[in-house]
């Protein structure tokens, strides 16, 4: 990968070197390093039982690995799980919106708890609400928003605090192929105006072809099979991504991995 200056005056936001994990007995993470340099978009592809979520969990800290180191921001994530708040976000498959709250009372919800003012956390969830395309949504209760409108909601919750690192595990599968291209796309130009470094567990190609610069194919144990990187500019060539897209899915393991025509 050519790196911007940017990158090369950052350390890797994230960084796994050599990490092993198992559970059990059975291996699920076998020496695996990556490292995810500052305003880069890494997507983890992998079939399911792949590890993808496991890898996630150590980057997230709620999993320690058994050897190998696991940095984020330069932290260990399971040792200063206070020193990443504000830091690391993260954005899940299902939204997890707080159905009581408002979309804007949810998106303000982690600026009022990292100690910023009522005032100061509404504008900045109203303009996040913007951004997403939900300015006119903004005092909508969950169960008034659809699927796609919902994700849209958690995403500008992820971003409003201003993130180093944006994690999105599976964000974009539960919604329909014409939505969840919408809000790839929206999030993509986003991750790239405000540089964010953006790690993305998923199984839908798609999902990595729309908005990755660099592809990991995970096996199971989680270890990489496939590494491809990919311009702005690539991404666009319908001939190319068809190619990358066979390539990958032969790397998944063909037809039995779910893939998205949409
Ligand atoms: N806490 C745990 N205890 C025991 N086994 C676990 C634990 N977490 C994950 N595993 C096992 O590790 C393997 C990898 O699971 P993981 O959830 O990381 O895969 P995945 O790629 O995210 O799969 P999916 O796409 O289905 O979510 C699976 O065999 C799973 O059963």
């Amino acid at each position: 990968m050519i790196k911007s200056a940017a990158q090369a005056a950052h350390p890797p936001s994230v960084r796994l070197h050599q990490v092993y994990k198992a559970f059990g007995g059975k291996t699920v993470v076998d020496d695996l390093s990556i490292d995810v340099a500052h305003g880069e978009i890494v997507a983890l592809l992998g079939r399911t039982g792949a590890g993808k979520s496991t890898v996630l969990n150590l980057v997230l800290g709620t999993l320690t690995p058994d050897s190998g180191t696991v940095r984020v921001a330069g932290l260990d994530p399971n040792a200063n799980f206070l020193g990443l708040r504000g830091k690391l976000a993260v954005s899940f498959q299902t939204d997890r919106l707080l159905p009581w709250r408002t979309a804007v009372e949810n998106v303000e919800l982690g600026l009022l708890i990292l100690g910023r003012s009522k005032e100061e956390a509404r504008a900045t969830a109203l303009s996040w609400l913007e951004r997403v395309k939900l300015g006119d949504a903004a005092d909508k209760y969950a169960h008034e928003l659809s699927g796609g409108m919902r994700q849209r909601v958690s995403l500008a919750r992820a971003l409003a605090v201003d993130p180093e690192i944006v994690l999105l595990d599976e964000s974009f599968s539960q919604l329909d192929h014409v939505t969840s291209r919408a809000l790839r796309a929206d999030f993509h130009r986003i991750a790239r105006e405000f540089s964010k470094t953006c790690l993305l567990v998923t199984h839908r190609i798609e999902d990595a072809l729309d908005m990755a610069d660099r592809v990991l194919v995970l096996g199971a144990p989680a270890r990489i099979q496939l590494e491809l990187t990919l311009t702005d500019g690539q991404r666009r060539d319908e001939q190319l991504r068809a190619r990358l897209h066979d390539e990958i899915a032969a790397a998944l393991g063909g037809e039995e991995h779910p893939t998205d025509p949409g």
